[in-house]
């Protein structure tokens, strides 16, 4: 129970890697702020967790929503101590057919939200000199998608929020790192990559582990970002991705 009486806000966490790491939290002792704009399966979120988990419907890429959704979360709970910055979405498209709007709206949710999520939870978590921040990046910060533009784009943004954030915040004592996942089975996942047979082999043709991961992987590394084990642990970026990152050839398949 490292997180006995911590206070945290999942976002997108009504699916997924979310939902993951929200189901993680309140199984090591804190309660969760589940926030979403998935209405309906965020309350069946709820409903799932049990009463260390509220919902609070939000699209986390509108500072007005931001706002609310940290108001929300003091008056349930009174403090914030965990913000896990993971609402993300993706567009496939080839570079010179991107659509300005799709690339404004990747861009908004996926880099925007972590940023105004962070500067509303960090002025909460100052007033009581101790915090953390987990914002989810990915293996596309640093390994390129032809057809995913805005995807790639704000998850090089997200490592570089991640510290400027975590310089910005240490004299304060908030924490701030991320998670960078290879291929990990969501639905995200699915509709970008996991639908192609082939895509699926390039995949794993490049990760050493031979397998995707599970949510549940990534909500292991966040649980522990969000603990005092994590205490020396700031403006990092830790890859929990099979091995990928650290591979520059490709390895034989398993079909
Ligand atoms: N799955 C993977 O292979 C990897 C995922 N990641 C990252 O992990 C995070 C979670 O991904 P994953 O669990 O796969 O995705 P999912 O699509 O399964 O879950 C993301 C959730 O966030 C919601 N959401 C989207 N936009 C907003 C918004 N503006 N405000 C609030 N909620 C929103 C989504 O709703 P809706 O469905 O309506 O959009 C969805 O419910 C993302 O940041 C993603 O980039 C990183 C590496 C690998
Ligand atoms: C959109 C990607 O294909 C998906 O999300 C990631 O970050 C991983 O690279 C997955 O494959």
């Amino acid at each position: 129970m490292r997180l006995a009486n911590k206070i945290a806000i999942v976002t997108g966490a009504s699916q997924g890697i979310g939902l993951a790491c929200a189901s993680r939290l309140v199984q090591e002792g804190a309660r969760v702020m589940l926030a979403d704009v998935r209405e309906t399966e965020g309350h069946a979120a709820v409903e799932q967790l049990g009463a260390a988990a509220r919902f609070f419907c939000a699209d986390v890429s509108q500072k007005a929503d931001v706002d609310a959704l940290v108001a929300a979360t003091l008056e349930a709970f009174g403090q914030l101590d965990i913000l896990v910055n993971n609402a993300g979405v993706t567009h496939a498209a080839e570079f010179l057919d991107l659509a300005e709007e799709d690339f404004d709206r990747v861009l908004r949710i996926n880099l925007k939200s972590m940023f105004l999520c962070s500067q509303a939870a960090a002025r909460e978590m100052i007033k009581r000199g101790s915090g953390c921040i987990i914002n989810m990046s990915s293996v596309n910060a640093e390994l390129a998608i032809p057809n995913q533009v805005p995807y790639v784009v704000s998850k090089g943004g997200v490592n570089q929020l991640t510290r400027v954030a975590a310089i910005s915040l240490a004299s304060h004592g908030v924490r701030v790192n991320a998670i960078g996942p290879g291929t990990i089975l969501t639905e995200l996942a699915k509709k970008a990559v996991l639908g192609s047979p082939e895509a699926r082999h390039t995949i794993l043709s490049r990760t050493p582990l031979g397998r995707c991961g599970e949510p549940e992987e990534v909500a292991a590394i966040a649980a522990f970002l969000a603990s005092d084990d994590a205490s020396y642990l700031t403006g990092q970026t830790l890859y929990a991705d099979g091995g990928r990152m650290a591979l520059n050839y490709t390895v034989p398949v398993q079909e």
